[in-house]
């Protein structure tokens, strides 16, 4: 490993905490091709490359992270449980436990830069967001475990940042991102439609929100890690990544669903029947969960998400980091159906 380390220079070797998931890869392809020598860490090891140093295990226990983060220059951390896991203990243990593991092992290790995978969410409380900037205060009622520790998760890193000792840490905040082998969006809509479910829109339809995809979320990670320095703007601040296109929720659901062959959702159901329907099913679940677990499609979480606008603006990354997007939100769309032939609806 230490040899690839030189070969790429000491600035351009990195770790990938995350890096077999869904934005770990596509993280870990684009930094490869852009020349720098990557370690990934991880708790499973979801693909092969002779390219990737791999180091297994958790997060949480810092002795297991310092071989993955000794002699590189930047540490990616994107891990987290998946959001529809709702496992309370777990959030916690990983992303604010084990993300203060990751904090003391690249201080240790001598990492120089940490940039963390935050979300938009963490200022969203159900409610209207328009062009969000983020200046605004997080989330004081956070509408699930997974959002109430991206906050706490996004807290610990920021205030890690300590320039004098050549420390510095930044967020990097993407919201819906989707692409090619995502594992909670396309798959989930796909699910819900072939289970008949997908045939009302929640609210009127017009509610914009940001969907960001997966290669323009990686691009503003990189930005963020090659402008992040002493005095930077970048240092202990957050920044939102998106497309930068904004489109009515039930736009972007028809667009997936009709490219690949599923009927677009017709009827309109009145957000607040939404919500409270998925807020009683949600609690009706809570308490069959000593006998049986049942996943809902429609959580309090996704219904809010479906019926209400969250958009942010990326001024401060444009301004900062000079991002914008690098594929299309039409360009992307396009990839995505066109990268899950196995969902493609099967005609009789
Ligand atoms: N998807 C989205 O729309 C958005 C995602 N984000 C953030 O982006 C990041 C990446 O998300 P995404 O790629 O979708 O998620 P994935 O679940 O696809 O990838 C996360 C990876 O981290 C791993 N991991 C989980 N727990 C641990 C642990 N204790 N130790 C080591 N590795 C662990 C997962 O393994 P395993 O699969 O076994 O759990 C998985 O390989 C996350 O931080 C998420 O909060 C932010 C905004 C939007
Ligand atoms: C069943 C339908 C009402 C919705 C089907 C699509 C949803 C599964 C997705 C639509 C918006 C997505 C989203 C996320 C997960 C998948 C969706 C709910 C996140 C919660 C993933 C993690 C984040 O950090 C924020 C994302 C917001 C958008």
């Amino acid at each position: 490993m230490a040899t690839r380390l030189r070969a790429a220079g000491a600035g351009r070797s990195c770790t990938v905490i995350g890096g077999s998931g869904f934005l770990g890869q596509h993280m870990v392809e684009q930094l490869l091709a852009k020349g720098y020598s990557v370690n990934v860490f991880d708790i499973h090891k979801r693909f092969e490359s002779d390219q990737v140093t791999f180091f297994l295990g958790d997060l949480c226990d810092k002795e297991a992270l310092l071989p993955a983060l000794r002699g590189v220059a930047v540490v990616f951390h994107c891990a987290s449980p998946a959001p529809a896991s709702d496992n309370r203990e777990l959030f916690y243990r990983v992303n604010f436990t084990g993300t203060k593991a990751v904090i003391e092992a690249c201080r240790e290790a001598g990492v120089q830069k940490l940039v963390l995978t935050s979300s938009a969410s963490v200022v969203f409380e159900g409610t209207d967001i328009k062009n969000g900037s983020e200046d605004l205060p997080y989330a004081q009622k956070p509408i699930d475990y997974y959002t109430e520790t991206k906050i706490l998760q996004e807290k610990e890193v920021l205030s890690a940042n300590d320039p004098d000792n050549n420390f510095f840490t930044t967020a990097i905040r993407p919201h819906g991102i989707f692409g090619p082998r995502d594992p909670q969006l396309v798959p989930i809509l796909v699910q819900a439609a072939r289970s008949g479910k997908m045939k009302f829109i929640i609210g009127d339809g017009k509610n914009l929100v940001d969907f960001t995809y997966v290669e323009n979320v990686v691009h503003g990670h990189i930005l963020a890690a090659e402008k992040l320095h002493k005095g930077s703007a970048l240092c202990g601040k957050a920044f939102h990544i998106t497309n930068d296109e904004p489109i009515p929720f039930w736009t972007f659901m028809s667009r997936i669903l009709t490219g690949l062959d599923y009927d677009p959702p017709k009827y309109h159901i009145p957000y607040w029947l939404a919500y409270y329907l998925a807020l009683l099913l949600s609690l009706l679940l809570a308490l069959l969960r000593p006998l049986v677990t049942i996943k809902a499609t429609f959580t309090p979480m996704r219904v809010a998400l479906a019926g209400t606008f969250h958009y942010y603006s990326c001024e401060r990354a444009k301004r900062a980091m000079g991002y914008s997007p690098v594929v299309s939100l039409d360009e992307a769309i396009a990839r995505t159906v066109q990268s899950y032939p196995g969902l493609r609806r099967a005609r009789a």
